[in-house]
């Protein structure tokens, strides 16, 4: 049996508040086996009958980088489009991604067809193959941050592009893109907060049906 403390519990509690989204990293390298040891701690997450859908892809070939950035700028330029005067000048201002510094990038897919777990559990909600693989990129996200590893989510990409540049299966649906590395800083505030995007929100008032 193994019982967590309350120094435990409040540390755990600063790990959740100082986790952060990084989009500014140091280049510093990684030190050998960082990615394979934080892969091995997101496969401990929960999945849907089991299934542990998650299929992860270390993008280490500087061409295959190269064109994921380009990428991200091509989808980024269109995401700027969809914003007018002010808005858009804060838009254009954002650092929304880390490619070019990170020392490591890590693609993230879902297997859609995982014959793992027999289907239990997803046969009225096939999306919860996805939620498994995004509940096993938070356990990352969380460890990485408990080693003063920052990790930076990246989406601004075409799905089918990143499928392509990576040549993976068929059944492999692109989840998340990652960059991982070591913060430039450290903030317990999300960056779009500082840079007055958006304000993060308590849980608001909660419904209740009785
Ligand atoms: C599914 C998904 C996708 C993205 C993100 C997150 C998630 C969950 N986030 C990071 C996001 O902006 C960030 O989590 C919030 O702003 C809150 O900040 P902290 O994570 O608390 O630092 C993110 N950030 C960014 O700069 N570029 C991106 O493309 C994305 N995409």
């Amino acid at each position: 049996m193994v019982a967590f403390d309350d120094a435990f519990r409040r540390q755990l509690h600063e790990l959740f508040v100082w986790r952060r989204d990084v989009r500014r990293f140091r280049t510093d390298p990684l030190p050998d086996g960082t990615l394979e040891r934080l892969i091995e701690i997101a496969c401990l997450s929960p999945s849907v009958g089991l299934s542990q859908p998650w299929r992860f892809v270390v993008v280490d070939d500087a061409a295959r980088r190269r064109a994921v950035i380009e990428d991200f700028k091509s989808c980024n330029a269109d995401a700027l489009k969809s914003y007018s005067g002010e808005r858009a000048a804060k838009y254009a201002a954002l650092k929304l991604s880390g490619l070019a510094e990170a020392p490591g990038h890590l693609a993230v897919f879902a297997e859609k067809d995982a014959t793992i777990g027999s289907g239990l559990g997803r046969a009225t909600m096939p999306e919860t193959v996805d939620y498994s693989v995004v509940a096993a990129i938070c356990s990352m996200w969380l460890a990485a941050r408990a080693e003063g590893i920052g990790l930076g989510w990246v989406s601004i990409l075409d799905p089918l592009r990143i499928h392509d540049i990576l040549d993976v299966p068929k059944s492999w649906k692109f989840i998340g893109y990652l960059c991982v590395g070591y913060p430039e800083a450290e903030c317990d505030r999300p960056e779009l907060e500082q840079a007055k995007w958006e304000s993060r929100r308590g849980p608001g008032e909660f419904t209740i049906r009785r």
